[in-house]
């Protein structure tokens, strides 16, 4: 399948995506039973996966949204900006929502900037993660699904803003 100038090729279905994301969702209700979190989610990449874990998760929470961006085109730029600020986060429980954790430079600068705030806890959920490009040693608390070093797209994700509607993940043909 031809995104933009690149090919892809199927990766992760739908429903496999689904049970990944109800697997996490009860994990983490089972984890904050008697709490109630607040989703910070990480835009625009976790767009998809936060409606769907948080259509999943039964218990009392509050959602919040922060905008940040590094990757053009397929690779990362190193430097990882917060273009839109969360609301206060002191004193609340919170659990970050990516879409993937590739690097840890996205992940890396969300954390420094959330402990300035005194969260009263955080944990990180990310449905993809590549533990071969991750260069960070900050645990990932809750991880969906371990991919290999290649670049995908759908379900949220993006190449140059495109394929972000996909309801499947596609994989980056390489030869
Ligand atoms: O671990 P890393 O190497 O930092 O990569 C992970 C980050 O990259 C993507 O965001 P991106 O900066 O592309 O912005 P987007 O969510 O708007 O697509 C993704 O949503 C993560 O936030
Ligand atoms: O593999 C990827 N695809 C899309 N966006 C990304 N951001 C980090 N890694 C990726």
């Amino acid at each position: 399948m031809k995104i933009g100038d690149l090919e892809f090729k199927p990766f992760i279905s739908r429903d496999e995506i689904s049970k990944s994301v109800k697997a996490l969702a009860a994990r983490l209700e089972q984890d904050y039973t008697g709490k109630t979190p607040t989703f910070l989610v990480i835009l625009n990449g976790a767009f998809m996966f936060a409606s769907d874990l948080v259509k999943n998760y039964k218990g009392d929470c509050k959602l919040s949204f922060m905008r940040l961006a590094s990757y053009q085109g397929t690779h990362t730029t190193g430097k990882v900006k917060a273009y839109l600020e969360a609301e206060q986060l002191k004193n609340k429980d919170i659990i970050i929502v990516e879409d993937i954790v590739d690097t840890g430079n996205s992940i890396e600068y969300l954390i420094k900037h959330l402990q300035a705030q005194n969260p009263k806890s955080y944990r990180i959920v990310s449905l993809f993660h590549k533990p071969d490009a991750y260069k960070k040693t900050y645990p990932i608390d809750y991880i969906g699904i371990n991919i290999p070093d290649k670049f995908i797209l759908g379900y949220g994700l993006d190449y140059d803003g495109l394929g972000r509607n996909l309801p499947d993940v596609y994989q980056l043909k390489t030869s």
